[in-house]
């Protein structure tokens, strides 16, 4: 890590748990966190999280997201309706490379029903310590934009 990233995680209540644990991983990894919440058991909307997450990443107000539910699915759907975000759901150490490396991803996503805390530390780990590839893998990401640009 070349400089001090800010990385913003959010969670549902579902994954209240295994975000205060990566809440303390990711800090000792030497990386700035900015916790989104939820900040208890109690229910909430998890697009609401994770659309502020998604929007702090793409205003620049952090480097990196960490975004976690029940499957790792809602939340992704919800923070990929941001212009510009690439939220990519990885539940093993290979996607959460290639989320960088191919797919310049700018938030993973996990669920908290499908893996465990072990995994969920390694992936955020690798995710956080992974780089865009560029080279053949920028077209691909290019291609993505300009839809998003151009509506075709
Ligand atoms: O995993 C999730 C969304 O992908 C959520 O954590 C959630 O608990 C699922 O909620 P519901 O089935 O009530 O929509």
């Amino acid at each position: 890590m070349a400089e001090k990233w800010k990385v913003a995680l959010g969670c549902d209540e579902a994954a209240y748990d295994m975000k205060q644990v990566l809440v303390a991983h990711i800090e000792s990894l030497g990386y700035d966190v900015e916790d989104f919440g939820t900040h208890d058991a109690k229910p909430v909307l998890y697009p609401d999280v994770a659309l502020e997450v998604a929007q702090a990443v793409s205003e620049g107000r952090v480097d990196r997201g960490v975004l976690i539910c029940g499957t790792g699915i809602g939340v992704a759907v919800s923070a990929n309706k941001v212009p510009g975000i690439r939220a990519a759901q990885a539940h093993d150490t290979y996607s959460a490379e290639r989320a960088r490396k191919s797919n310049d991803a700018q938030i993973v996503t996990m669920g908290a029903r499908v893996i465990g805390l072990e995994l969920a530390k390694m992936i955020a780990e690798t995710f956080l310590s992974s780089e865009f590839s560029g080279g053949s893998s920028q077209a691909k990401v290019d291609r993505i934009a300009a839809y998003e640009r151009d509506g075709r």
